[in-house]
């Protein structure tokens, strides 16, 4: 007890010295605690002093790219809470995620007896109808992404209201959507069954709660549909960006899925739970997704993880921070192509879905942005609006790279 209570105390003078060095604009200071990661987070910030000339002194909290800092602020959190044992393995986050799970709980029945419906008669849908279905959870995925808690500042953000409802009306909110050319992508992949039996997509996962059960219900859905073979989901190995899925939240939500008083709720955790049993569902984590590092950069700092990338047919990538790791976190022109944004990250055909909360996007019509900012200047920022955004060859018979 008395253990516990000095960790506490521990912990929390360590995050108060944080908040002193970021709210001072203090030199970025190299991590101290041996971690599996230390070393390279800290060759990173040698990185960024070699990006500094002798005139600009340290790399400081205000003068570094803010992708960099804000990674470092949640790796710092880490910090304090590893150093602190017993109290070593707790997640700050957890009750807010948690939290947000339970606020959503009318969306996640609705979500789940949607699926069982759909999975009952999913036999007999003809290809058109299949789509239909596809984009109906593409969609909810995306929307999805609009329940993170970074955003609100830890304040509640989840999902009240039936998303399948407002489906119509969000869609003038998609800039940029590809849909049609992931299900020509999956419908290809399905054809070559034969020649190659594991079709794989990967779920790069962003948020726990609602966002997490949007984008399981769509992964039951491309095993059900026989779309996919098997899913590859990718978390964090650390409490990430307040409501970012990490093991625990992943196991711990199949659990209370499954637990739930509500007959297909419950019927959804018992599947869940046999896929990951029979290995049709398979969960992964690696420290790149909790560096600081652009994707342009796994090749060379994660070549593990790239190659394991390279086996998916097509990846998910969800949210907003890996849009900015996809691009970068550059100020590109808006109508710059995604694929140039991508700077040679091309492990498998990719998509993103996100909703921008950040002021970066790519891709455009030209001028849209332009217009956008003109009418509506937060618009990068807020959440209202998204994409589904692809990037990969589609085959010979289809469009060529370059989108
Ligand atoms: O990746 P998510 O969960 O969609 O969004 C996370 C995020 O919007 O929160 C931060 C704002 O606090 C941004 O830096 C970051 O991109
Ligand atoms: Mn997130």
């Amino acid at each position: 007890m008395q253990e516990g209570v000095e960790a506490e105390k521990k912990a929390i003078s360590l995050l108060s010295k944080l908040r002193n060095e970021l709210q001072t604009d203090k030199p970025i200071v190299p991590l101290v605690e041996k971690y599996v990661d230390t070393d390279i987070w800290n060759q990173y910030l040698e990185y960024q002093q070699s990006l500094l000339s002798e005139s600009d002194g340290k790399p400081s909290w205000y003068r570094c790219p803010w992708l960099y800092v804000e990674c470092y602020m949640y790796r710092r959190i880490h910090e304090a809470i590893i150093q602190s044992p017993p109290i070593n393995d707790f997640d700050v986050f957890k009750e807010s995620k948690d939290q947000n799970f339970f606020e959503s709980q009318e969306s996640v029945i609705a979500l789940c007896t949607h699926l069982q419906e759909l999975r009952r008669t999913i036999e007999d849908l003809d290809a058109n109808q299949l789509k239909t279905q596809f984009f109906q959870l593409l969609q909810i995925s995306l929307w999805g992404n609009k329940c993170d808690l970074s955003l609100s500042g830890g304040e509640s953000s989840s999902q009240k209201t039936n998303v399948i409802n407002s489906l119509e009306d969000l869609k003038p909110f998609i800039l940029v959507n590809d849909m049609e050319h992931l299900w020509s992508l999956l419908s290809k992949c399905k054809k070559t069954r034969e020649k190659v039996p594991i079709v794989r997509v990967d779920i790069v996962l962003d948020n726990s709660g609602f966002e997490l059960i949007t984008d399981l219900v769509l992964a039951d859905f491309l095993l059900s549909s026989n779309l996919a073979t098997e899913i590859h989901f990718h978390g964090k190995s650390i409490p990430w960006f307040v409501s970012d899925t990490t093991i625990h939240d992943f196991n711990w939500l199949i659990e209370q899925v499954k637990r739930y008083d509500h007959k297909w709720m419950s019927k959804c955790g018992v599947d869940w739970e046999n896929y990951i049993k029979m290995g049709r569902w398979v969960y992964q984590d690696h420290m790149f997704w909790t560096l600081p590092h652009e994707f342009a950069a796994m090749s060379q700092v994660a070549p593990d993880l790239y190659a394991e990338l390279q086996k998916a047919c097509l990846i998910l990538f969800k949210g907003d921070l890996n849009y900015r790791k996809l691009t970068g976190d550059r100020k590109w022109a808006f109508s710059v192509p995604f694929h140039k944004a991508l700077s040679g990250f091309h492990p498998a055909p990719l998509c993103s879905l996100r909703t921008l909360k950040a002021e970066i996007q790519v891709g455009l019509q030209p001028g849209q942005g332009e217009q956008l900012t003109a009418s509506e200047p937060s618009w990068l920022v807020t959440g209202k609006y998204g994409v589904v955004q692809f990037d990969g060859p589609l085959g010979p018979s289809l469009e060529l790279p370059g989108k």
